[in-house]
């Protein structure tokens, strides 16, 4: 990894290829009743050893997060100017963090990542873009790294929301927004704030994250992935509006689109979760034609 020392030119929108929405057959795939620790996924009440640290970073996420934050992340990371390394080599990366906000897993992120993707790879065998979707769609959170400004837990994992609107209740734990800022701004809460109905998310600003930010990166270095994968991307944590069906009218037609990736995509996102470990060295030449397809062999982060 070189970290970049001068700033670098914006590139311009990478081309997004649209895909035909065909649901292929994934019976194959055993969604499991429980998680590693015993407990329903997504259980955000029970009492698992994972539930106060859960519930302590989602108070600070969700006072934290607001307009005036989210617009200065975008600002500051649309830059680019961070780094300059391959797609595996972030990978790599994400070895040594452990997602503070996952009641699911307590793993290094790359297991999470090579599990989503191989658990995809079996049942979709020829859809090799949604592959490469599973390995790098939590790359973002290489944000935690010293490199990326050591961002705080709570600015880079978690579900993600719309700010500059009110916040829906089928958030997890809706509760800690009474001490966010905007809850208490005119402008910012009711149903639609700032936003018309119908604008589409790509005019909403999410609580800023990993999401956004691999969206950016993937975007502005010219990526070749359809313009499903980076929905996939940039909304897979966004839970209440693809569990939760909240936040619905803030989409357009081609968000309808994309949602039917996205939800096929969570499924193996959550329930891939658990203890048994990918061989890396065995996958890794499958993956590294993958990133050589769809990717510069370095990318500005
Ligand atoms: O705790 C999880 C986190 O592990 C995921 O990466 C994110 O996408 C989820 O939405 C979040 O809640
Ligand atoms: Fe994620
Ligand atoms: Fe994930």
């Amino acid at each position: 990894m070189t970290i970049a020392k001068e700033k670098p030119q914006l590139a311009s929108g990478a081309e997004e290829k649209k895909l035909p929405v065909e649901l292929v057959s994934n019976a194959g795939f055993h969604v499991p009743d429980n998680n590693a620790f015993a407990i329903l996924f997504r259980d955000y009440e029970a009492n698992s050893e994972r539930k106060d640290a859960v519930e302590e970073f989602y108070w600070k996420q969700h006072i934290n997060q607001t307009v005036e934050f989210v617009k200065k992340m975008r600002e500051e990371y649309g830059k680019l100017n961070k780094a300059e390394m391959s797609v595996w080599e972030c990978c790599e990366l994400l070895n040594e963090f452990v997602d503070e906000s996952d009641p699911d897993l307590d793993e290094p992120q790359i297991e999470h990542l090579l599990q989503t993707a191989e658990a995809i790879r079996k049942d979709y065998p020829n859809e090799d873009w949604l592959h490469l979707t599973g390995l790098i769609h939590d790359l973002g959170k290489v944000l935690l790294h010293p490199s990326f400004g050591q961002l705080p837990q709570w600015a880079v994992v978690g579900d993600t929301f719309p700010v500059g609107c009110a916040f829906d209740k089928s958030n997890v734990h809706h509760k800690f927004f009474q001490e966010n800022p905007d809850n208490d701004n005119p402008k910012y809460n009711t149903k639609h704030g700032i936003y018309s109905e119908g604008c589409g998310l790509d005019n909403v600003l999410m609580s800023w994250g990993h999401d956004d930010y691999m969206y950016m990166v993937a975007k502005e270095n010219k990526t070749t992935l359809p313009s499903a994968a980076l929905f996939i991307i940039r909304y897979h944590s966004f839970y209440p509006l693809h569990r939760e069906e909240a936040y619905k009218h803030l989409m357009n037609e081609e968000d309808e689109e994309n949602l039917k990736w996205l939800r096929i995509f969570n499924k193996y996102d959550l329930y891939s979760k658990s203890k048994v470990r990918i061989d890396v060295e065995k996958v890794k030449p499958y993956y590294l034609s993958l990133i050589q397809k769809y990717f510069p062999a370095n990318l500005r982060w």
